[in-house]
């Protein structure tokens, strides 16, 4: 498999040179020159003194303690709710607005309650309005309880009579909308409601009542189940607070809230801002991606609550580190340096880079003085010893960048298929997920590695998601500085179709992962499971919200504005 022939084999011209001590790209001791290939992209747009110089204000006693006041008072609101529709409404614009994650207990105990009272069992179906269906379905789907898709077999009986210029009306169908993102494979009366209500929601546009108007908008570009949670807050936040039933001390509280938690963020992006300029790889490794900032955006989108901070900065590591190893796979590194490389990583032994470049033996040594560090912290913490599963999964992930760098080299271009089978783990989600795994906040051993085993398809529909969500952001590009074939292409190649039918196949297939994730989440019994399950659904909204106008992790202008929004500005000035 790593066999130094194999290039010559296929007759292509790659290195011959004995390594130079030089990482230049024209090597000194080469029979010709060694031209390496580079992707140009762009600096990043932030540089160390920025970060660090960027203020942090919403920080102390004072803050928290308005915060704990206005937790209080919506913790009586809660308590006073009595309607199941306007329980669960409370509850909606709760997690919308970014701070749910406050009052987990008060929501726990009233989704169960509700569940018992009218979802668990068809008795009480009559009785029950297709509103309070649809999102009562929403919610309790999103939180694992299971609700089947019966509830809504006689839907159309329902909506005929509905009218677009009502705004409860419209308020249906929007939710029954939202509730159609949750299905399964094979729920047909899912696919119907879908089908349905977004055509009658684009058709009746212009009958809609003009407060519903930007919330259709919103729901139609984008379904809520498939939003970044942080992102859609600050969204949410505006358009909640022009509601006339708003409720001001919750609009105070999710802006402060919102601010609190960014000055968080910020911190955890200080911190490995420093980190990233000790391990000097934007100097010497200069060809690669620096993306620290845009990684906080992974990592904030798995999970922003504040207690993550620490686990925030690890998964921020892993990107950094995933980045730049992708780049070196993908563009500047010759095959047999790589075919060394990977043979390293697989041996986990230091001392297969003695003869490499520099540039190799900073990146080995810096990746692996990442792992021993992460692994280290781990043992002191937790008393589990992770380097072996840590071990295990960066060497897939670089198996799985020399499966494509030989596909490119001998010019092969898989079936769509082959392509993906090895595509879901080359766009580095498994090791963020792996590592994710050792993040969350069970401390049983025992628990995490079942849980591990049991997330199989958890790891394979989410990551597969970001594979397919990457090539449909990122392939023109690609395309046009000569990368090997993505699903778009491969698609093409094996069925004659053109560009536009191959990109609304991929569509097609995130759209039916989705549904597989779903289920899978579904299945998510434990609690090691659940939690995981929600930090790699995330992962997958990330994806989806970073390529959805094209390469924004390549391009970062392309997300600059949302980026400031998330991380510099505070939402309003709460004095
Ligand atoms: C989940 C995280 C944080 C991933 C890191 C970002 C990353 C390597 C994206 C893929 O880059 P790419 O578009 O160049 O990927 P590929 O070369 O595999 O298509
Ligand atoms: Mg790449």
């Amino acid at each position: 498999f790593y066999k130094k022939s194999y290039a010559k084999r296929k007759g292509f011209n790659i290195c011959k040179t004995l390594y130079s001590s030089q990482s230049n790209s024209v090597s000194s001791t080469t029979t010709q020159p060694l031209v390496r290939r580079s992707a140009n992209y762009v600096p990043s747009l932030w540089s160390f003194d920025h970060i660090q110089s960027l203020p942090i204000k919403y920080k102390g006693n004072d803050y928290t303690s308005r915060r704990d006041s206005m937790m209080e008072a919506v913790k009586a609101l809660i308590g006073n709710v009595r309607k199941p529709l306007t329980t669960l409404e409370l509850i909606d614009d709760l997690q919308r607005l970014g701070i749910a994650y406050h009052f987990r207990y008060e929501i726990s105990y009233l989704l169960e309650k509700i569940y018992h009272n009218f979802y668990h069992t068809h008795d009480k179906w009559n009785s029950m309005n297709l509103n309070l269906k649809a999102l009562g379905f929403r919610l309790m789907r999103q939180h694992g309880y299971y609700v089947t898709e019966e509830i809504f077999c006689n839907f159309k009986d329902h909506i005929e009579n509905l009218k677009p210029h009502l705004y409860e009306d419209m308020i249906c169908m929007l939710n029954l909308y939202e509730a159609s993102y949750h299905s399964f494979e094979n729920e047909s009366i899912l696919d119907h409601v879908r089908d349905f209500t977004t055509i009658y929601l684009k058709d009746n546009f212009e009958y809609i009542p003009e407060n519903l108007s930007s919330l259709v908008t919103h729901a139609l570009e984008l379904p809520l189940h498939w939003r970044v949670p942080r992102v859609e807050a600050i969204w949410y936040i505006e358009e909640y607070e022009k509601r006339n039933s708003m409720n001001p001390t919750m609009v105070e509280l999710a802006k402060l809230d919102f601010n609190m938690v960014q000055a968080i963020h910020l911190e955890d992006l200080k911190h490995s801002s420093r980190w990233w300029r000790d391990i000097c790889w934007e100097k010497k490794l200069s060809f690669a991606r620096d993306r620290l900032v845009e990684n906080l955006l992974w990592a904030v989108g798995i999970n922003y609550l504040p207690h993550f901070s620490e686990e925030r900065k690890t998964l921020l590591t892993v990107g950094a580190l995933i980045t730049t190893l992708d780049d070196v796979y993908d563009v500047y590194g010759t095959l047999d340096e790589l075919y060394q490389f990977t043979d390293a990583i697989n041996k986990w032994d230091i001392n297969l880079v003695d003869e490499l470049p520099d540039y190799m033996k900073i990146c080995f040594h810096g990746f692996y003085n990442s792992m021993n560090h992460i692994s280290y912290n781990a043992l002191t913490q937790t008393g589990f010893f992770i380097l072996p599963y840590l071990k295990k999964t960066w060497a897939d992930l670089c198996n799985s960048y020399i499966v494509e760098v030989r596909w490119h080299h001998s010019g092969h271009t898989p079936t769509l298929e082959e392509y993906l089978e090895n595509g879901y783990k080359s766009v580095g989600a498994p090791v963020i997920l792996m590592h994710l795994s050792f993040l969350t906040s069970i401390g049983a051993t025992e628990e995490i590695l079942q849980g591990i085993e049991g997330a199989e398809n958890i790891v394979r529909y989410s990551s597969l998601i970001l594979r397919l969500a990457d090539d449909l952001g990122t392939s023109s590009d690609e395309i046009a500085r000569g990368d090997n074939p993505k699903s778009i292409q491969c698609y093409m190649h094996e069925t004659g179709a053109t560009e536009e039918e191959a990109r609304k196949y991929i569509e097609l297939l995130i759209n039916k992962t989705w549904k597989k994730l779903n289920k899978a989440r579904g299945g998510a019994k434990c609690r090691f499971l659940w939690e995981f399950s929600n930090g790699a659904t995330n992962l997958a909204r990330v994806a989806q919200f970073m390529y959805s106008n094209g390469d924004g992790y390549g391009r970062p202008d392309l997300i600059k504005s949302q980026v400031i929004s998330l991380f510099f500005n505070p939402i309003l000035a709460i004095e």
